[in-house]
């Protein structure tokens, strides 16, 4: 058996119960530095000590406040000099004006400014700071017209675009999850639920859906749906019923931000390279289920593919039905190939229908009848995706 990773959250009953620990050391324990602004260099602490007339107040008023962080000083190598020959620079500190002769400044700077490089540093960094967002605003400018000029800076960006929302969002939400619902529980699946709902009007997706009421089974079921690409996240949200938790690889645990978000949300994570592993996980699924009143989305394909077809049917699912005496309650996507094929760069706005399919019951099934019951899953969904989106290679009107 493969061993999961530390306490890896396999077992419904761990869902509800133990909420996760945060570290106190190690790599991820917050960072007493965390939030701490640099220290400010030598040279300005040590002026600030000498005994000295108050130098005039400044017209404008620039960060003073103890505590505010200064950026880098753009200080002129040659003020760096004068503070290495004192002569040469007390009346900078005086607020005097220079001594004759001296090619420095043409007046002096008050104390606070020149902890910040002075006037000119002044001015060199707010014409940095111009320069950047000038090429901000080209860049922005000009992302439009490469995207329509190059379908590959189109897809990239969009789904750069995708990634990056699920990351900011999924950091977002993760400390929302933990102030609400204490942990791990599959209540913050709600609140996942909630803001992802709202990601595909950014890509211009749209969802139709129909038999919504074919979820409303008394207790537990197996739901299981095709895969075909990370944008299912968005379909799956579209229709999640209450209580309802994805049996998801492993690997996911680990991906960063998302990973914390999903297992706050209560996903099984299993390891597909390991069937005596995964088979116990699910065979622990089945016995809680029932007892915790959960539904469990499966993807029996085990893989996203994006063919406009289904691939093979895994096993787990329906031996978990069979084996918890629960219903299997298929959802049908319809192909992304018209909008969506990485393979050719193409990612546009579309629309995808959505059909949750009567309950197949499973009341009396035995292991004996899994295959069976494997292979009428299959079919039904398989007529299902061809009534909605033709077969492969086949166009059919999506409006
Ligand atoms: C706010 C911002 C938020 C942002 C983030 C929001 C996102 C939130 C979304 C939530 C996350 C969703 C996560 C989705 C993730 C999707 C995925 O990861 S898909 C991939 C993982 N899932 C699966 O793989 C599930 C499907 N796979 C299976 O069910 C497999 O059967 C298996 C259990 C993994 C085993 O794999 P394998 O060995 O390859 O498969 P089989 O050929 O089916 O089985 C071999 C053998 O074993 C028998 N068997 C299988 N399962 C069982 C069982 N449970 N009990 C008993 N026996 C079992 C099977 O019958 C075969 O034997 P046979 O003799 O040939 O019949
Ligand atoms: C510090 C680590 C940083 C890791 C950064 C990872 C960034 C990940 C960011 C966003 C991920 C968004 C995806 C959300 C979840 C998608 C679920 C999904 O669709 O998984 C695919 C899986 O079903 C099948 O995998 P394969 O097709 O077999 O492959």
């Amino acid at each position: 058996m493969v061993k999961q990773g530390p306490k890896a959250p396999t077992y419904y009953h761990e869902w509800t119960q133990i909420p996760p620990r945060m570290p106190t050391r190690g790599p991820n324990a917050p960072s007493s530095h965390h939030g701490r602004h640099p220290q400010p260099p030598h040279r300005t602490t040590k002026h600030l000590r000498a005994p000295l007339p108050a130098p005039p107040q400044p017209p404008t008023s620039l960060p003073t406040a103890p505590g505010r962080p200064r950026p880098p000083s753009p200080c002129p190598p040659r003020l760096a000099e004068g503070r290495a020959g004192a002569g040469r620079t007390a009346h900078i500190r005086r607020g005097q004006p220079r001594a004759k002769g001296w090619k420095g400044p043409g007046f002096s700077s008050p104390r606070w400014a020149r902890g910040l490089g002075g006037v000119k540093g002044r001015e060199e960094s707010s014409s940095m700071e111009l320069g950047w967002l000038l090429w901000g605003a080209a860049v922005l400018l000009l992302l439009p017209v490469l995207m329509e000029l190059s379908p590959a800076v189109n897809f990239a960006l969009r789904i750069g675009f995708y990634y990056l929302l699920f990351f900011v969002c999924s950091a977002l939400t993760a400390p929302v999850c933990l102030l609400v619902n204490g942990g791990r529980t599959v209540k913050n699946m709600r609140i996942i639920k909630t803001v992802v709902k709202t990601f595909k009007y950014f890509f211009g997706l749209r969802f139709e859906v129909k038999g919504l009421e074919n979820f409303e089974v008394e207790g537990p079921a197996i739901i299981v749906s095709n895969h075909q690409s990370i944008l299912d996240m968005m379909g799956l949200m579209e229709v999640l019923p209450d209580n309802c938790v994805q049996v998801g690889k492993k690997e996911l645990m680990y991906a960063g931000t998302v990973g914390l978000i999903i297992y706050l949300g209560g996903v099984i994570f299993i390891n597909r390279k390991s069937t005596s592993s995964a088979k116990m996980v699910m065979a622990e699924v089945a016995k809680t289920m029932a007892t915790d009143n959960v539904k469990v989305w499966v993807y029996p394909e085990g893989t996203r593919n994006c063919t406009g077809d289904l691939l093979p049917f895994k096993k787990g699912a329906f031996h978990v039905a069979v084996q918890a005496q629960v219903p299997v309650i298929p959802v049908v996507y319809s192909s992304f190939t018209t909008f969506y094929n990485p393979k050719k760069n193409l990612f546009t706005s579309g629309k995808i229908k959505v059909e949750v399919l009567p309950p197949i019951e499973t009341k009396g099934l035995t292991s004996d009848d899994v295959s069976e019951l494997t292979d009428r899953c299959y079919r039904i969904m398989r007529e299902t995706l061809f009534r909605l989106s033709g077969r492969p290679g086949e166009v059919k009107d999506s409006s």
